[in-house]
């Protein structure tokens, strides 16, 4: 239990609930690889993660807390330091191999090596977790997410997200390279939209035939202390081994999204006609890829996305067929 009651500016609502402290750690462990924690607070969910015995980079702008837990982070229980070298390097239960393997099965089958961020961000402040030879060590750093530099090897993110800040902070994420899975607690309507129950957001759609998004568990309000307004909830992301679309793709592939979440008309026909003509080919399409005529840009999934992006390459090489469109790129329409 913290023993902070939250700065308001900071969405300091810190995780009280072991249950989901245990169900974070659980998903963190399907994982591999060094873990990046935005955020750590008091450490509500830095020490158990340091039972995985993996490296960890906890980044947090409150310098209170960060100087807190620096006094605190490796100082495991032996019960918990037990448990950690119960699975040695590369080996873990059955059903929890990390979630890169069990898509592709062609990732690096062992631990990554430790990605170590730049030297000189890292040096703010950090503390052996262990004698050599036993746990890797923790690193805590006062740092805004904002412009931290990421490892630029494989890793794991993980952060109980600021609440009022959660959609820069997943924009930040989704942007950057080589992390491999992110197990995130946010609003649980964000969490819901994001992970495209009941309708996916723009933002998922633009990245979906990268990631992969899920719902894992409502979290209550109660979890919290202080205690938010809204109940939190977890969402995964996985980077996909097979991307959808290649990465060269993926500017005009968000342009196009983004076209086609603002564009006027009354259902995806409507919408695709107005922007590109060729009445005939889209209705071919969205009855070739199961989409009914009136859904809503929302109700596409990843794989629909995609194939939509080759239609649209293809319509934009034909002479106009009446459409706003011409040329060989989308235009986002300004609201
Ligand atoms: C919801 S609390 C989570 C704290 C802790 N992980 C827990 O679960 O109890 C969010 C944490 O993020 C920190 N934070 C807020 N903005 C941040 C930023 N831009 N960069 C890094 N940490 C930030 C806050 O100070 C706070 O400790």
């Amino acid at each position: 239990m913290s023993r902070h009651s939250g700065r308001h500016e900071l969405g300091q609502n810190f995780l009280t609930d072991r249950a989901t402290i245990a169900r974070i750690v659980d998903l963190v462990a399907r994982t591999d690889g060094p873990i990046v924690e935005i955020g750590p607070g008091a450490g509500a969910v830095t020490l158990p993660l340091e039972t995985l015995g993996r490296p960890i980079t906890a980044v947090e702008l409150d310098g209170r807390l960060a100087a807190e837990l620096r006094n605190t982070v490796g100082r495991r229980r032996p019960a918990d330091r037990r448990r950690a070298d119960r699975f040695p390097a590369g080996q873990r239960p059955t059903g929890q191999q990390p979630a890169a393997q069990r898509d592709s099965g062609q990732r690096d089958s062992g631990r990554r090596d430790s990605g170590r961020p730049d030297a000189a961000q890292h040096d703010v402040g950090q503390r052996d977790s262990g004698r050599r030879g036993e746990a890797p060590r923790t690193r805590v750093v006062q740092a805004d997410f904002g412009s931290f530099a990421l490892p630029r090897t494989p890793h794991v993110i993980v952060g109980n997200l600021p609440f009022h800040r959660t959609t820069g902070m997943l924009r930040r994420v989704l942007a950057a390279d080589h992390w491999t899975d992110a197990v995130l607690l946010v609003q649980w309507e964000v969490a819901r939209r994001r992970a495209g129950v009941g309708g996916a957001t723009m933002m998922t759609a633009q990245w979906w035939p990268w990631f992969e998004f899920g719902l894992d568990r409502r979290v209550p309000a109660a979890a919290f202390t202080p205690r938010p307004d809204v109940d939190g909830g977890l969402l995964t992301i996985t980077r996909r081994a097979h991307p959808l679309l290649p990465a060269s793709e993926r500017r005009g592939y968000a342009e196009l999204v983004h076209a086609v979440f603002t564009g006027p008309g009354r259902g995806i026909q409507e919408i695709l006609t107005r922007r590109f003509g060729h009445r005939t080919a889209v209705s071919r399409w969205l009855a070739d890829n199961g989409v009914p005529a009136t859904a809503l840009p929302r109700a596409l999934t990843a794989p629909q996305w995609a194939a939509l992006h080759a239609l649209a390459a293809e319509l934009s090489a034909r002479p106009s067929g009446g459409g706003r469109r011409s040329g060989g790129r989308t235009r986002p329409r300004r609201r």
